[in-house]
């Protein structure tokens, strides 16, 4: 019987592990032309159903046994972040952070401010921390990303000796109110809006704290939506209505979807998604598309394999927090898990706080580095077949929530 589910298991994963190599080798075969690859990819449809059901087979029927899966995770990261406290504790370090910067700029001997750039993506959230609660499309007015108070407002920027810090930082937020209709307040409250990228079986569904949006380019179950967030066109604006009506929009997608709503996510999930992908570039482009599609204060929930040791893989893991964070993230949480990396990124910025040149070099994986031709020569049948071992190795990293089954 152990048996039995060991070569199922294997069967399974040989079917996963078979369409991220096939990708790859296209990819290089192609000589890096990711864009046609990806085209061929999506319209094989036959190959694209075998997977979702080889996934989904494995996530529901395997890996689901495990005491912690990466589900679990998520689950309890939002929980505590929505509804433990660690927004606003994220919010009150902002608002501390902010202080002592200003207070650096004005103590500092050299500079004679004649302007002061104020960052409103981070007044935001110290108003938000501060305030009490505010509707989340109060205000749809205005760009807010920054704002440079001139010297011509000089009470505005220092007021008088006397007045304290605080009391100036409170002038300037009650003159320039920063528009909140696109950040997370607090107390939070109502479901979790979370978009589940390459859900496969929707897993987020059960859970009564969420309102899930599964997509995925060839979903397993009717309940997600099919849709590549790679080409997925984006609203140029978030959407503006009531919270109710807010709901109603999002249970009623279509299965096919045509267009996502911009800054309007609570969570974005990419779960084991990004490794999927042959070319850094499309990783890269990933994480772009979830900081445009997270409301401010919102999550990036990253789950990415990896069996070997916390330091083994730590440059990888550092530069891509260095990218994603260039994006306009902060990481809030990191763990290493036996086989996975989960991380969690706090959209804090509307735009992009610098221009990171080569930001998707830095979303590599230790695939990307393969060469061809050591990928030719290493047909070992070493534990899955055809497959070269590098691959196998990768599988079983990737794919080895229950290790004993593999090993
Ligand atoms: C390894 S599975 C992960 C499934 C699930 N998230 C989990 O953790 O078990 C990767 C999934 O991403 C989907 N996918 C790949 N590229 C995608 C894209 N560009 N847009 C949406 N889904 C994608 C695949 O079809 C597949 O279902």
């Amino acid at each position: 019987m152990e048996d039995e589910g060991k070569q199922a298991h294997l069967k399974l994963s040989g079917v996963v592990k078979g369409v991220h190599a096939k990708l790859r080798q296209n990819l290089r075969q192609s000589a890096g032309d990711y864009e046609s690859v990806w085209q061929a990819h999506c319209q094989d449809k036959a190959l694209l159903g075998e997977y979702a059901d080889a996934m989904r087979s494995l996530a529901t029927e395997f890996w689901s046994k495990r005491p912690e899966t990466r589900i679990d995770w998520c689950r309890s990261t939002c929980v505590e972040y929505f509804h433990g406290g660690g927004l606003q504790k994220a919010l009150a370090k902002d608002a501390r952070r902010n202080l002592f910067r200003h207070q650096q700029e004005e103590n500092s001997e050299d500079s004679e401010p004649k302007d002061m750039t104020l960052d409103f993506s981070e007044m935001a959230a110290a108003s938000a921390a501060a305030s009490s609660p505010t509707a989340e499309l109060s205000d749809s007015s205005g760009s807010y990303s920054q704002t440079t108070l001139s010297s011509s407002e000089p009470d505005l920027m220092f007021g008088s000796p006397e007045a304290s810090l605080e009391d100036r930082r409170r002038k300037i937020y009650e003159r320039y109110p920063a528009p909140l209709y696109s950040s997370i307040s607090v107390p939070f409250e109502g479901p979790i809006r979370l978009l589940d990228v390459g859900s496969c079986y929707n897993p987020f569904q059960q859970h009564s704290e969420f309102l899930a949006i599964g997509i995925d380019i060839s979903p397993a179950v009717e309940s997600v939506h099919q849709c590549d967030i790679l080409s997925v066109e984006l609203t140029q604006q978030p959407l503006q209505l009531a919270k109710d009506s807010l709901l109603t929009y999002f249970k009623t997608l279509p299965r096919v979807i045509p267009q996502l709503p911009r800054c309007s996510f609570h969570v974005v999930v990419y779960s084991l998604l990004l490794e999927y992908f042959p070319a850094r570039y499309q990783r890269w482009l990933c994480c772009q598309r979830a900081h445009q599609l997270l409301m401010r204060n919102g999550l990036l929930l990253i789950i990415t394999p990896d069996s070997h040791a916390v330091h083994k893989n730590a440059a990888q893991m550092r530069a891509w927090k260095t990218a994603i964070e260039s994006l306009g993230f902060r990481r809030w949480r990191y763990v290493k898990q036996e086989h996975l990396h989960c991380m969690a990124f706090r959209k804090t910025e509307d735009e992009a706080p610098l221009t990171l040149i080569g930001g998707a070099d830095l979303m590599s994986i230790p695939q990307d580095s393969q060469q061809e031709e050591e990928e030719e020569q290493d047909h070992t049948q070493y534990l899955f077949g055809s497959l070269p071992r590098n691959d196998c190795d990768f599988f079983r990293d990737a794919f080895s929530e229950l290790p004993d089954l593999v090993d």
